[in-house]
């Protein structure tokens, strides 16, 4: 039937680069989008590695680029497959593949003076190959192309599951880095950018200290003590007082940009401490720059919903916010992107746009992406 919802899988894999996520969503032109499965793939240590050597390289060659790309791609094809098999869903069923690829460099306003450019690993044609889908990707380059920051995409998607006419409702997600989407209650443009790192900077001085792939519920950074120094030296940073639009990256926000700032006496407990605050300290900036300080409901999705100590720190500096978990909306915190990438799929194959140019600065509305037949 005609108004039958579609079946799209969204494919996403973040900057934590902790593994693929693919999420199977029914998306109809009336209807708001629905979740209906979720798979998840570790990212392998190996690809990992070889990941990271490309986002911190000033120069690469074209095999570990394509031996990285070839992995990478053979990993998300085994999340669809896996996904489709769990559910006995014939791979013909589903319309299209939405494919984000992985980042390994973002860098919209050019370096060194240089074109701007995002590059996201991606072997669509592979994908296509493997799992007997259509794929679409390359979501960001259009985006680009139209004079646009190229991210963050999903602003969009947050206001087809969150816009509500009864309240100022803002999105963050907490993911490797954070970006706030403000859906305005009178239905206005969405306004909305990347704030600064989230989970990016936790993660790896966790892992450096001995402390486990990430800081389980935050409890380490609680531990600490913020040591007001360092981070009023860490928000010193450019970026923070940049107006929109912005986005970044790991090649702004790396670990050794935090060594850069550190002065080698700090406890490594107070440090995870101070990185935890920058993150709520950061977000709460840009909230405020958007919104005052009106009241509005924080509906927080990224894997840093699930930390609790970051959470008590936004709360702390947000007084007049209702903070949520994207899971009372029926949406999984951790499934928004991966949602988003579905939703998009959607749209290109509709041929309706997938940016906003409030949000990216893109001089208009674009179509996003290219099309892989099965
Ligand atoms: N229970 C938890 N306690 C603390 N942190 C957690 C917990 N669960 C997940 N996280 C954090 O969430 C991160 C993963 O978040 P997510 O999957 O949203 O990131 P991403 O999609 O890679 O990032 P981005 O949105 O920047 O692309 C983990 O690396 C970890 O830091
Ligand atoms: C270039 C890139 O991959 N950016 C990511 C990253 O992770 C969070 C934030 O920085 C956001 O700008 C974006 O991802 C999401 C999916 C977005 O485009 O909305």
């Amino acid at each position: 039937m005609e108004n039958d919802p579609a079946l799209y899988i969204g494919l996403m894999s973040g900057t934590s680069l902790d593994g693929v996520d693919a999420a199977l969503v029914a998306l109809a032109p009336d209807a708001p989008p629905r979740l209906l499965a979720t798979h998840a793939d570790p990212m392998p240590e190996t690809l990992r590695g070889q990941l990271l050597a490309l986002c911190h390289a000033d120069s690469v060659s074209f095999a570990e680029l394509a031996a990285a790309e070839h992995a990478f791609c053979h990993l998300q094809a085994r999340a669809v497959t896996a996904l489709l098999g769990h559910y006995g869903i014939a791979a013909d069923a589903v319309t299209a593949v939405g494919s984000h690829g992985q980042t390994v460099e973002h860098a919209p306003d050019g370096h060194g003076g240089g074109p701007p450019y995002t590059l996201q690993l991606d072997n669509p044609s592979l994908l296509a190959e493997l799992t007997g889908c259509r794929v679409v990707a390359d979501f960001r380059r259009r985006d680009l192309a139209a004079g646009g920051q190229a991210a963050p995409l999903a602003p969009a998607f947050h206001r087809a599951l969150f816009h509500d006419s009864g309240e100022e409702r803002m999105v963050l997600n907490l993911g490797g880095f954070a970006n706030i989407t403000w859906l305005p209650q009178d239905g206005g443009a969405p306004l909305g950018f990347d704030t600064g790192p989230a989970n990016v900077l936790l993660d790896a001085w966790c892992q450096r200290h001995g402390h486990g792939r990430f800081d389980e519920d935050g409890a380490w950074a609680a531990s600490g003590s913020v040591d007001p120094t360092l981070l009023e030296r860490l928000l010193a940073e450019p970026f923070f007082h940049q107006p929109p639009p912005r986005s970044t990256g790991r090649e702004l926000f790396h670990p050794g940009w935090l060594e850069s700032h550190l002065s080698g006496g700090e406890s490594p407990a107070d440090v995870q401490a101070t990185l935890a605050e920058l993150t709520a300290a950061s977000v709460a900036q840009g909230i405020g720059q958007l919104l005052g300080s009106r009241p509005l409901t924080l509906i927080i999705g990224g894997g840093g919903a699930h930390n609790a100590d970051l959470c008590r720190r936004l709360a702390a500096h947000l007084p007049r916010a209702t903070l949520r978990s994207a899971d009372d909306w029926g949406w999984p915190a951790d499934w928004i992107e991966a949602g988003a990438f579905a939703w998009l799929a959607y749209r290109r194959l509709n041929r309706l746009p997938g940016n906003l140019p409030s949000v990216t600065g893109a001089a208009g509305e674009r179509v996003l992406g290219g099309v892989y037949a099965p």
